[in-house]
């Protein structure tokens, strides 16, 4: 099989920085061995994250110059307004400034006291804003996403057996959406398959209850649909995603995936009763509905990276080239999540260091070893990230103790994949001698932000 490239060619570029070990100690040291205080200035590869990391195109930077930064009636917002319909194919749609922006309104205007919201594996930020407003998050994913060693297609999918339970157990006016993550963020950027997304409107729709998406990487959920799915490998991911899109009632979107810009996002709806009155509530928190917290220029950029996102030598690409990490790291024999996710590689830290306790924090050990090594950055995503049960004050103890190795789209080559993969197998080779960590300052809220820890 002859080997194919990025369909891109570099035209900027950002030095990187290239400490010494020594250096690298030091920095680790001063952000008290947590890779978010770390600064990017002192980083090498930076795998922290694929939020707001992409790097934009030429044709996105040149729209920069033709923002219109009108307060009402921007013709920026027109175009991607536009750009949203024609690729996403919902009536209707507004702008905010990133996902948490339009899961704020949606938890706001869709849930009341007591309610309940089922979705595959919760996230952050959007249990966050269901809970703020008094819903109960349920997580009705398969078993088998909360197991890195099982491997399956579409590992994202809802038990639609847990669904029905909890249909059957608090009754549906007590549902007032189910969330969908396409692709899951947290249990390794694992896909929905078409079928499971088409039971799960039939059966949210003989009762009534909406179906949102969490459309955040929807475009690689396209893509393993495309590659994995019977009867879609020649279809264009742009029409797999249209019809994944028509299985929702709407979908909130953090545009600094897989819509490859830097800031930015939206609520989009098919009912015109939400769209007006959410419509209220971005002037209350966004701005107009016609910027909802994006400048022109943002708005610009938007437009076109939605439409580039969909361009099937680039997101073939883009799944490659995670792949391209993940397999290296399979073939070596390195725990990590199966199947290799669409937008990161995640190390099964338990699996990894099985000589830590996951008190001693493994996850965060094993991010701060790899930088210490290599000045590669990722990010804990375990008992940390977890934080304490609400009720109890204890650590919730998730079965998923995972370092996740975020890919920025369209930034790295594959040489920067393979020195990432050279500094894990060097971990690897002396995992025994990495020590576990201690927490010396816990946060309130959100620990995983600002806690710092010691070696032990
Ligand atoms: C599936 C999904 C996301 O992945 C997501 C964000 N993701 C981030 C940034 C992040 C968020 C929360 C953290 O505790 C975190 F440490 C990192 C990330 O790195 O993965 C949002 C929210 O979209 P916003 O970031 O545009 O508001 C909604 N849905």
């Amino acid at each position: 099989k002859r080997r194919t490239a990025e369909p891109y060619k570099i035209k900027s570029v950002e030095t990187l920085s290239m400490l010494s070990y020594d250096e690298r100690h030091e920095s680790l040291a001063r952000a008290g061995y947590n890779t978010f205080l770390i600064d990017s200035d002192d980083v090498y590869i930076d795998l922290l994250t694929d939020s707001g990391t992409t790097a934009m195109s030429d044709a996105q930077w040149g729209a920069l110059m033709t923002g219109d930064e009108a307060y009402a009636g921007s013709k920026s917002w027109k175009r991607l307004e536009q750009a949203v319909k024609d690729v996403y194919g919902y009536n209707y749609v507004l702008p905010t400034h990133q996902g948490r922006g339009a899961e704020n309104i949606l938890s706001q205007l869709k849930i009341k006291d007591g309610d309940y919201v089922p979705g595959n594996m919760y996230f952050t930020t959007t249990r966050a804003h269901q809970e703020m407003n008094g819903a109960t998050f349920v997580d009705i994913i398969i078993d088998e996403a909360h197991d890195p060693s099982i491997d399956l297609p579409f590992k994202g999918n809802v038990d639609l057996k847990k669904l029905q339970a909890l249909i059957d157990k608090v009754g549906a006016e007590k549902i007032p959406y189910v969330c969908l993550a396409v692709t899951v963020n947290l249990a390794g950027g694992q896909p929905v398959s078409m079928r499971n997304m088409k039971d799960v409107y039939e059966l949210c729709q003989s009762y009534s209850i909406d179906v949102m998406f969490d459309a955040t990487r929807c475009v690689e959920n396209a893509y393993f649909i495309k590659d994995r799915e019977e009867g879609y490998a020649n279809q264009t991911v742009a029409a797999i995603l249209k019809e994944m899109l028509s299985y929702s009632d709407g979908c909130t979107m953090s545009g600094k995936k897989d819509c490859l810009v830097n800031i930015g996002g939206f609520l989009a709806m098919n009912d015109e009763d939400l769209y007006i009155r959410s419509r209220e509530l971005v002037v209350v928190y966004e701005g107009m509905p016609s910027y909802g917290g994006m400048s022109g220029r943002d708005m610009e950029a938007m437009a076109i990276g939605i439409r580039e996102a969909v361009d099937d030598h680039y997101i073939e690409h883009r799944i490659a080239q995670v792949r391209h990490l993940g397999q290296q790291l399979l073939d070596a024999g390195i725990p990590i999540v199966k199947p290799i996710g669409g937008h990161a590689v995640f190390l099964d830290a338990r699996a990894f260091l099985p000589h830590l306790s996951q008190e001693e924090f493994p996850a965060q050990s094993l991010a701060a070893a790899l930088y210490l090594d290599s000045g590669v950055r990722s990010m804990e995503r375990g008992i940390i990230s977890a934080g304490r049960d609400i009720k109890t004050g204890e650590h919730n103890r998730p079965n998923l103790e995972l370092v996740r190795l975020t890919i920025p789209r369209r930034v790295y080559t594959n040489n920067h994949m393979d020195v990432v993969v050279d500094s894990i197998l060097a971990l690897y080779e002396k995992r025994d001698w990495i020590s576990g960590l201690k927490m010396v300052y816990e946060p309130p809220t959100l620990r995983f932000f600002n806690a710092r820890f010691e070696p032990l």
